[in-house]
């Protein structure tokens, strides 16, 4: 089967049930072996989905009110995660080829070391406040009306290998912001303080009950340890576009066009626009509200109205697609908005592969990595392949 395009979404920590090794991995202190990020959203609400249970949603795992399609025309699976570690950046990598086998530096249960917090003073002329493991819309409930009084920093890590800085837009301007997370980030190179990424978190409003993160947040990853996918890709010559925060996740790493997006909605505008152009080779997209918006938030009906409408887009973005075409739909890890704690559930994540050129359908075999993501689109440009993952592309028929 050949195809000349291939779109790859990523609904960030849309994740289908707790995946086999789920008991290494916890919230809040309960290992995530219940953890079922679509189910769950499914069992407490009347989910309204019938493009994603046309595409086989439903014959992947069961999920209450949606029907599996006994006709299916896409093909389907669950993905199981082989790194360690249930981040975005873990997940985003191994599915460029990556395994992550010594996880990234976290400094939930203790925040950042006092040297590390100084050396940021002393470089961006500001005091820190925080320096814990919080959820972003509380930390600046806690310190953003102080932050705008005196324009200290505050900094805030989590269950992920991240240093976050929330400031607001009004007090220091973006650009000053970035330059700022730009100093972290060179601070945080050191070994024993490498976190997988810093992030701006700007936000805006007056007070407490109305303070409210903007869209100008921006992530500094790390540089992928090896090449991925996407260096494969674009050494040969193709096309490798990434949209949202695909971007920061590779450090523009193998990437040769980017935008970012504002939402979840943005972004299936932005691909869908990719389809009616002229390329060659891959795009990418993350859908980072699934996760930011909602699974962190623990608001399930928030989630599963995001899925509704993510669902209600598809059907725009398939009808431009061309024959030789490949849409993959997938995940990066859980975060289910029912369970305990507010940090990501280790999961399967599902895999729904459509194409026009399809003259069947059905189930895939369950993938163990994945890696095989990504080394399937590098066999369908016949290009140099990465390590680990193997093809799925002769089951497509
Ligand atoms: O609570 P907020 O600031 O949204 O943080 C979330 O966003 C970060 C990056 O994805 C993660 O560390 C997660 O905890
Ligand atoms: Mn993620
Ligand atoms: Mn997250």
């Amino acid at each position: 089967m050949k195809f000349k395009r291939v779109f790859l979404i990523v609904m960030d920590s849309l994740g289908i049930g707790a995946s086999p090794d789920a008991n290494n991995y916890f919230n809040a202190g309960v290992p995530d072996v219940n953890a079922n990020t679509f189910g769950h959203i499914a069992e407490r609400m009347d989910l309204k989905i019938p493009t994603l249970e046309k595409l086989g949603i439903a014959n992947i795992a069961p999920l209450r009110g949606i029907n599996p399609n006994p006709k299916l025309a896409s093909y389907v699976t669950k993905i199981s995660e082989q790194s360690l570690g249930k981040d975005t950046m873990t997940g985003h990598w191994e599915m460029m080829g990556l395994y992550i086998t010594k996880p990234f530096q976290t400094f939930t249960d203790t925040g950042f070391p006092v040297e590390l917090i100084k050396e940021l003073e002393e470089k961006t002329g500001r005091r820190v406040v925080g320096n814990i493991s919080a959820s972003g819309t509380e930390i600046i409930k806690d310190f953003g009306e102080h932050h705008m009084k005196t324009g200290d920093l505050i900094v805030y890590t989590s269950a992920d290998s991240v240093l976050q800085i929330a400031m607001h837009e009004e007090i220091i301007p973006i650009k000053e912001q970035y330059r700022i997370c730009e100093i972290a980030r060179e601070i945080t190179m050191k070994p024993e303080w490498k976190v997988g990424r810093v992030i701006a978190r700007p936000f805006l409003g007056s007070n407490k009950d109305n303070f409210k993160r903007t869209s100008n947040r921006h992530d500094y990853a790390l540089k992928p340890s090896d090449k991925t996918t996407l260096n494969f890709l674009d050494e040969a010559g193709f096309d490798v576009i990434a949209l949202g925060k695909i971007n920061d996740i590779f450090d523009g790493y193998g990437i040769n066009k980017f935008s970012k997006t504002v939402s979840n909605a943005d972004g299936m505008k932005q691909i869908t626009e990719w389809a009616e152009k002229e390329f060659r080779g891959l795009c990418f997209l993350n859908l980072v509200d699934f996760d930011a918006l909602f699974g962190h938030r623990r608001d399930v009906e928030g989630y599963g109205k995001a899925i509704e409408e993510f669902d209600s887009q598809l059907p725009l973005l398939m009808e431009k697609l061309n024959e030789d075409d490949l849409l993959l739909i997938t995940a990066d890890h859980g975060n289910d908005p029912t369970y305990a704690g507010t940090d990501h559930t280790r999961e399967y994540v599902p895999l729904i592969a459509f194409s026009k050129q399809f003259k069947s359908g059905g189930n895939l075999p369950v993938l163990k990595t994945f890696s095989d993501i990504g080394y399937t689109i590098n066999k369908i440009f016949n290009t140099e392949k990465p390590k680990f993952g193997k093809s799925f592309l002769n089951d497509l028929k």
